[in-house]
C-alpha cells in the first residue's frame, strides 16, 4: 500500500492506495499527537510514503518523526520542480513555490490539456493559470477565509463579530454583517475576476480544491471540485519517479 500525505499549514490530508485504488483516506491536524487519525491499522502494509508539504521545517520534521514511528518505510518529500511532463513552472526560483501548488497543477495537467486555472482555497488561497501548452502563466497568493477573519479580529480593536459561512454579498447593516458580507463580497469579486481571466487567457477549465472550495462554488465559482488535487499530482509524480 502506498501512503500519500498533503500537509498544509492547518490541516493534513492522507490517502492509502493499492493497485491504483484508494483503500482509505482521512484528514488530521499537523499539531496534534496523531496527525493521521485512522492510519494505524494499515501501518504494517505500507510500502511507500510520499509527502507534499508547505508547513514549517519544524512541523515537517515532527511529521517525519511520526511517520518513522508508524512504518519502517522511509518517507520521501516531493517539492516544486521547473518542469514535468510538459508542465512548465513560471517561477525562475522554482523551489520557492509551495509544493502544494506544483502538485495541484500537475494533478490538473494530467487530465486537462486544454488549459486550466487551479484555485486552492486553503489557509491561504492560491490561483494558478496554465495554458494548453503546459505553460504556467503565473498565479496569485491571497489570504484565506479564516486568515481574513483572524486579522480583522486581532488587528482592529472595535470590530467585534462572529465569523459565519455567509454567502450574502449585499451591504451590511451591523458590524457582523459588514464583516461577513464583506468577505463574501470580496470572494465574489475574486470569482468574477478568475472567470474573466480564464476566458481572457483562453483556458478551458477551472479546478477548485482546498477546505473552502465549497464556499467559493456556492458563491458562483463554476468549476470542477477536486478535493484530492494535490494528492493526485503527488501520486502521479511518485509513480513516475518509481518507474
Ligand atoms: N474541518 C475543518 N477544519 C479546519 N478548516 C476547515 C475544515 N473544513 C473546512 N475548513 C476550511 O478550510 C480552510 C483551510 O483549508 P485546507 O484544509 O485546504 O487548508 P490547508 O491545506 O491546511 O492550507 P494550505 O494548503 O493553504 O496551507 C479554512 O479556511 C477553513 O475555513
Ligand atoms: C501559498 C501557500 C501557503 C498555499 O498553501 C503555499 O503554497 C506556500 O507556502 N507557498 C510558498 C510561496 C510560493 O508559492 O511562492
Ligand atoms: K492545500
Amino acid at each position: 500500500m502506498k501512503l500519500y500525505v498533503d500537509a498544509g499549514n492547518t490541516r493534513l490530508k492522507w490517502c492509502l492506495e493499492e493497485a491504483g485504488e484508494t483503500v482509505a483516506s482521512g484528514a488530521g491536524v499537523l499539531d496534534e499527537e496523531n496527525p493521521l487519525p485512522g492510519i494505524a491499522g494499515f501501518a504494517s502494509r505500507i510500502s511507500r510514503i510520499a509527502v507534499s508539504t508547505v508547513a514549517s521545517e519544524e512541523k515537517r520534521e515532527r511529521l517525519l518523526g511520526y511517520l518513522a514511528g508508524l512504518s519502517n518505510v522511509p518517507a520521501r518529500c516531493y517539492w516544486s520542480e521547473p518542469e514535468r511532463g510538459g508542465l512548465q513552472n513560471a517561477y525562475s526560483d522554482y523551489d520557492r513555490m509551495g509544493a502544494d501548488r506544483w502538485h495541484a497543477m500537475y494533478g490538473a495537467w494530467i487530465g486537462h490539456k486544454q488549459g486550466f486555472v487551479v484555485v486552492d482555497a486553503g489557509s491561504a488561497v492560491t490561483v494558478d493559470f496554465v495554458d494548453q501548452y503546459g505553460r504556467h502563466l503565473g498565479g496569485y497568493i491571497l489570504p484565506g477565509l479564516q486568515m481574513m477573519f483572524r486579522s480583522l479580529k486581532t488587528d482592529a480593536a472595535r470590530i467585534g463579530f462572529d465569523p459565519g459561512q455567509v454567502l450574502e454579498t449585499g451591504p451590511g447593516k451591523s458590524t457582523g454583517e459588514c464583516v461577513n458580507h464583506g468577505v463574501a463580497w470580496l470572494s465574489d469579486a475574486m470569482i468574477v475576476r478568475i472567470l474573466w481571466d480564464a476566458q481572457a487567457f483562453g483556458l478551458a477549465d477551472v479546478l477548485v480544491t482546498g477546505g473552502d472550495a465549497d464556499r467559493l462554488i456556492g458563491l458562483g465559482l463554476s468549476g470542477i471540485h477536486r478535493p484530492d488535487l494535490v494528492l493526485a499530482g503527488l501520486r502521479a509524480i511518485a509513480d513516475e519517479e518509481a518507474s
